[in-house]
């Protein structure tokens, strides 16, 4: 065993789990009037009902102590801090730098990165404007109105959900195309869609050496001068974001027109930097400022709320409580909200490229789970579709429910629907259907004995399913900010519970490199196969089909 599921504080919540499995959420529900508002917290705006979870207070005090074993308050200061803390990458993590307001320094190697982080912002600013505004033209004097943002990934999959939740704040007058795949059918699509003279392609990739986004990044200068732009007006209608700027000049953007990014923050926590450019040309930067800002706030909650009204913590703690305790291997998303229908893909990435680890600490391969798979969809859909198995399946499926209470431009008749269905379903969850309430309601049908007791068996839902509901008052930019800095927090408090590098992606780079050997082998086709039988008939199947 390791260290961790010896401990005292594992074995205490493992023996709780074993008692709370045999009570049932509904008769709680009755014996304690006062249990949602108990188990209610709110912070930027956020507010979370986490009253429907397995819980009493003795779980979420003995939850609070496994935190607290774990040292998660130093581990955070130290985050927080630039400490290296990405220790097989050697990095410190300060994606929470991007977006600090305070005023303070924050050290990398004793230095200061505030000074080119706000350098960074005021270019961003800059820029935006100047596209905004028509001052920044194509060549031939046409304003630029359709930003192709290239990118894959976290230089993608952030920038492309804030820009879709936050609909109603869109910059009237220029649209924002994401591609990432390389799958070329995409960036056909888009680029057929757009006109040359009025196209600004923003390149978003860190390393600068994704294989993706480097092709579809040529692919789109290649159309560029093919519709009749040249050489020199390439600087343009194309700018790039990374922290390599050596590769992205030598790709031939000009230096003015790249906007940096730094080896402190990670792939899928850079929607905080100028990888977050196009969400700003999309908002405008006020509203990408106020995006900042909740986040930032988050950041503060997280760092001076204590452990029982810590919204991070009190997700983070639940999900182990169900991964570590009671077989949970997965966790649903549900937005009850349509531009938010992105989120649990943002998060998907999130959460399972930090925490999908095995080892712990130094070299310990971990006894116990980690990182669940994260799915979900916009509700109402999911209703008509996967609840069947969260309701009625034999897994179990802790569920986060989100929705805004007033939506803008929408329908009365449309949201109230649409908020029935979202409470409804958390209340069926919770509180299922009895066996005798399922056979009370047919009896009224005339059915035969044995009818009855087959229906109403099949029709029985034991509830007693875990959820979470997160409300706010509308998903406006800062809100959104909190509850992606919400989510990112979670992760690293799961992340160090388990003892997991949440920061680096081994898994993701194997893959990369496996897939450029196989590309050499496609592209050489005289070039002998000495793979896996598998993957040598899968190649030479594909060579047949392109000779
Ligand atoms: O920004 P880039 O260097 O192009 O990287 C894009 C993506 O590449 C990999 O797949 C990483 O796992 C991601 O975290 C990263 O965001």
């Amino acid at each position: 065993m390791t260290a961790l599921t010896e401990s005292p504080a594992w074995q205490n919540l493992a023996s709780l789990a074993e008692q709370i499995k045999t009570q049932h959420m509904r008769d709680w529900f009755a014996a304690d009037p006062k249990r949602a508002e108990k188990y209610t917290r709110a912070a930027c705006g956020i507010e979370l009902d986490f009253s429907k979870n397995l819980i009493t207070d003795e779980v979420i005090s003995a939850l609070q102590t496994l935190a607290s074993d774990c040292q998660i308050a130093e581990k955070r200061d130290a985050m927080f801090a630039g400490e290296i803390i990405n220790h097989t990458e050697k990095r410190a993590v300060l994606h929470t730098a991007l977006r600090n307001f305070s005023g303070n320094p924050v050290l990398v190697d004793g230095e200061d990165v505030m000074p080119e982080v706000l350098a960074c912002q005021q270019k961003i600013e800059k820029f935006v404007a100047s596209v905004h505004n028509g001052e920044l033209k194509g060549y031939t004097g046409k304003p630029l109105k359709e930003i192709v943002a290239i990118g894959i990934g976290g230089s993608f999959l952030g920038p492309k959900i804030m820009s879709e939740a936050l609909k109603p704040y869109w910059f009237d007058g220029v649209k924002v195309h994401y591609v990432a795949n390389v799958d070329g059918c995409h960036i056909q699509d888009v680029l057929a869609s757009v006109d040359h003279e009025e196209t600004l392609v923003v390149m978003s990739s860190k390393s600068f050496g994704t294989q993706e986004t480097l092709q579809n990044t040529l692919t789109a200068k290649a159309w560029f001068l093919n519709a009749g732009g040249t050489q020199q007006d390439i600087a343009k209608h194309f700018i790039a974001v990374s922290s390599n700027i050596k590769a992205a000049t030598e790709f031939g953007m000009a230096e003015d027109n790249i906007f940096p990014m730094w080896d402190w923050v990670g792939g899928r926590y850079s929607l905080w930097s100028a990888i977050g450019l196009p969400v700003a040309l999309t908002i405008g930067y006020d509203n990408y400022r106020a995006l900042l800002q909740g986040a930032f706030e988050m950041d503060e909650h997280f760092q001076t709320a204590p452990a029982e009204q810590n919204l991070p913590m009190i997700l983070a703690t639940l999900g182990v409580w169900y991964i570590n305790f009671f077989g949970a291997q997965s966790h649903v998303l549900l937005p009850y909200y349509h531009y938010l229908r992105g989120f649990p893909a943002y998060v998907q990435q999130l959460d399972m490229e930090s925490n999908g680890k095995r080892v712990s600490g130094d070299k310990t391969v971990t006894d116990y789970e980690t990182g669940p798979v994260i799915w979900g969809s916009e509700g109402t859909n999911g209703q008509h579709s996967f609840h069947q198995l969260i309701h009625q399946g034999t897994v179990l499926i802790p569920a986060d429910f989100m929705l805004p209470l007033n939506v803008p431009n929408q329908d009365d008749t449309h949201h109230a629907m649409l908020a029935s269905n979202c409470f409804g379903q958390t209340q069926a969850l919770m509180q299922g259907k009895t066996f005798e309430e399922c056979k009370a309601d047919l009896e009224e049908k005339g059915l035969s004995k044995d009818e009855l007791d087959s229906l109403a068996t099949h029709k029985t839902m034991p509830g007693n399913k875990p959820s979470n509901t997160f409300l706010f008052d509308k998903l406006d930019p800062k809100t959104l900010g909190s509850l992606i800095a919400l989510y990112e927090h979670k992760v690293f408090v799961q992340g160090a519970i388990w003892g997991v590098n949440s920061f680096d992606q081994w898994g993701v780079e194997l893959g990369k490199e496996l897939g450029n050997q196989v590309l050499d082998k496609l592209v050489n086709t005289e070039a002998a196969l000495n793979f896996d039988a598998s993957t040598n008939q899968l190649i030479a199947k594909f060579r047949q089909a392109n000779g």
